[in-house]
């Protein structure tokens, strides 16, 4: 008997895309949620970095699970929610888990809340990440204020902007050569150095992932220039920008990649979530300053 191909449900999902209607009525949805105010500022907290999110102040939590035809976070250190809240006079909402490429969503999943919370009325996306080093200058514990990226997996085709372009979320066509906010980026740095935190800046170059670098690969993107990798962040800064936000990015270095063949097998997952907990507290610090001292002009249309 001939052997039936099963459905492949990952398939069925990495086709997913929605419509602007879809996305504004997804927004609508948690706008009319008792307490939450239209943020200004969107967070999307990294692996194991979800700590910030508990300091808001009037925080009303929405779990992915309760948003129509929201994704939901299937990787340790994402705990899945929406949390709404203040930083000071500011209106936020903080993404306690992201969606990433690797989990089988389709581009269009992975970048959803950007869209969401831009139809909420972000003007600032602030996107964090766990990342791993390649540059011999920088060390397991440092920030790193994301300067560039490397989108590897859109250099092969998977730029979620990929498909028919609605031109009510951004142009057909979108310059990336100021991607990262410059003038958050000076904001950044004054602020590092007013709390005495070290902030490197460097490229941050994305693998798809789930599979961590090899030695070869690692080489690689350090001859391309990279200075740490990850498995996030590209799409949904392309989709911010793309969407007229302002862009600020930043990476904890929770692993040294192994540059080596003497090292053996090496899976940093669970470096990664320790690091976050060890350093959570200075990149929570980080932020809330950070959030502060970015000038109300800023957050105007
Ligand atoms: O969501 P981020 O980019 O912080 O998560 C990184 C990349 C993988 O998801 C995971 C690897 O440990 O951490
Ligand atoms: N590689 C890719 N993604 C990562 C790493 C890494 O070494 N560390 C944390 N996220």
């Amino acid at each position: 008997m001939p052997i039936k191909a099963s459905t492949n449900i990952n398939m069925d999902r990495a086709q997913t895309t929605y419509t602007y209607e879809k996305v504004e009525e997804i927004a609508k949805f948690l706008l009319a949620k008792p307490g939450v105010k239209p943020p200004k500022i969107g967070i999307i907290c990294g692996t194991g970095l979800g700590g910030l999110a508990d300091t808001l102040v009037d925080k009303v939590d929405v779990e992915y699970k309760d948003i129509p035809s929201f994704p939901i976070s299937t990787v340790k250190g994402h705990a899945g929610k929406l949390v709404f809240g203040n930083i000071g006079k500011t209106p936020v909402v903080c993404m306690k888990g992201r969606f990433h490429m690797y989990e089988g969503y389709s581009m269009s999943q992975v970048t959803l809340p950007v869209r969401v919370m831009k139809l909420m009325g972000i003007k600032v996306l602030c996107a964090t990440n766990a990342a791993g080093n390649l540059n011999k200058n920088f060390q397991v514990g440092d920030l790193m204020i994301i300067k560039d990226h490397i989108f590897f997996p859109a250099l092969g085709g998977f730029n979620p902007l990929v498909g028919p372009n609605d031109p009510r979320f951004g142009p057909r066509f979108h310059g990336l050569s100021d991607l990262y906010s410059r003038e958050l980026k000076a904001v950044a740095e004054k602020v590092g150095k007013e709390l005495n935190i070290t902030l490197r800046e460097g490229v941050y170059a994305m693998n798809a992932g789930p599979s961590f670098e090899s030695v070869a690969e690692c080489k690689m993107m350090i001859a391309v220039g990279a200075d740490v990798v990850g498995m996030s962040t590209c799409p949904e800064a392309v989709v911010a920008a793309h969407a007229g936000l302002k862009v600020f990015g930043m990476s904890l270095l929770t692993n040294d990649c192994i540059l080596d063949y003497s090292f053996g097998p090496a899976s940093h997952h669970e470096q990664v979530l320790s690091v976050g907990e060890s350093r959570g507290d200075d990149v929570k610090k980080f932020f809330l300053n950070f959030i502060k001292a970015i000038p109300d002009s800023t957050l105007e249309d």
